[in-house]
């Protein structure tokens, strides 16, 4: 058994862990952290817990955290560059689901989160937490920066094509949808119902950050930078990102048995038959990336389809699917859910 904390409990990221890892045989639940509810009971917040969490919200001190053996930063951007050193030389591993140590460029990451990086040493010896391409890695990872959530349903797109070397790799397009959820828990008037429901925009078209760490990523595998145009869009969803996205191809390939090759071992990668539209909905609540390819009309367009829910495969699920790498538990330990229909 190993004790695990998790700093920012209260938040959206934060009660899926605690969702996910309540179930979890080899991890006991040792401190759960907010400053706004300190002192208040972790299932008098959470009823959906009653039962299966007896702690209350503590503050986020490191003498609490250091009595752990691994720590899930659950907090807004810039919070864990702040404590992990002192967690790491304590001999606590850590899972950061924020974006403090996923881009290796410190300038960029410093322009793109408009602030000064607390521990850019650090950064070079995180490990980019997406298992389908760095599971060695994490092994042995004392530090994970646990991808965003579109990074990882872009990227798990892309990777079979820009691996194999059979699409234009300055070209690429991602035009990513995202659910509400995706913005947090905090109150915001974008995320109001009465704003985000019966309602679909683009937002980001300039720029978003994550661009930087979805061409990172894509660049490692394809050997050589890519172009990219990343468009998020916002909808009236909960949970969910659907992102399609499109490529010149190179050459012509077998693109069904080219995916359904890349990913034959990959216990959350789930590549559908031929012609199929994966819905939001199949991946809801689970830690699972359903994927399609086509090719429509034969023409030399490649179209890929990839959703996974945010707040599992893009956060608190791919972190438990990182933290039974890095402690040799089964992979899929406590992440065999069945997703929610309707
Ligand atoms: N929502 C999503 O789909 C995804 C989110 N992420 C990332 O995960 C992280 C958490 O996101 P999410 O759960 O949505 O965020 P929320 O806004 O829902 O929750 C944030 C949590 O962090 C705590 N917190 C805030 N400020 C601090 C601080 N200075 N020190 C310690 N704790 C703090 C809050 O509690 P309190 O203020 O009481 O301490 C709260 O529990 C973010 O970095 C986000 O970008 C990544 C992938 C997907
Ligand atoms: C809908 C919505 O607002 N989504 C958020 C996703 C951000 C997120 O969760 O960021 P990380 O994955 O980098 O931590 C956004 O676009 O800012």
């Amino acid at each position: 058994m190993i004790k695990v904390g998790i700093v920012g409990g209260t938040g959206y990221t934060g009660v899926e862990l605690l969702r996910l890892l309540v179930l979890h045989p080899e991890v006991t639940l040792q401190v759960i952290t907010s400053r706004a509810d300190a002192g208040t009971r972790v299932d008098q917040m959470f009823p959906s817990l009653r039962g299966l969490v007896d702690l209350l919200f503590v503050h986020p001190d490191e003498a609490h955290l250091e009595q752990c053996d691994a720590v899930f930063f659950a907090t807004p951007n810039g919070i864990a560059m702040q404590q992990t050193r002192a967690l790491l030389e304590a001999g606590v591993r850590v899972i950061d689901l924020a974006a403090d140590f996923r881009l290796q460029d410190i300038a960029s990451w410093e322009a793109w989160y408009g602030m000064t990086h607390a521990c850019p040493d650090l950064v070079a010896e995180a490990v980019y937490g997406l298992p389908e391409v760095n599971r060695e890695q994490i092994k042995t990872a004392r530090l994970i920066a646990n991808p965003g959530c579109y990074p990882t349903a872009v990227q798990l797109g892309f990777f079979p094509l820009l691996e194999a070397g059979v699409i234009e790799a300055g070209s690429l397009i991602a035009d990513a949808k995202s659910g509400v959820s995706g913005a947090g828990r905090k109150a915001e008037i974008p995320a109001l119902f009465a704003e985000a429901g019966d309602n679909f925009k683009a937002y980001g078209v300039a720029g978003h950050r994550h661009l930087p760490e979805i061409k990172q990523g894509l660049a490692r595998v394809s050997g050589n930078g890519v172009g990219l145009t990343f468009v998020p869009h916002l909808t009236p969803l909960i949970r969910g990102i659907h992102a399609t996205l499109y490529g010149k191809l190179t050459r012509d390939v077998d693109l069904q048995a080219l995916f359904e090759a890349r990913y034959a071992d990959e216990p959350f990668v789930d590549v559908m038959p031929a012609g199929s539209h994966p819905e939001t909905r199949s991946v809801r609540g689970s830690n699972r990336c359903r994927i399609a390819v086509h090719r429509p009309q034969g023409g030399d367009t490649v179209v890929v389809l990839s959703v996974i829910d945010n707040l599992v495969k893009g956060a608190a699920g791919q972190a438990v699917q990182n933290l039974n790498i890095m402690f040799d538990f089964p992979e899929a330990m406590a992440l065999n859910i069945v997703p929610l229909l309707p």
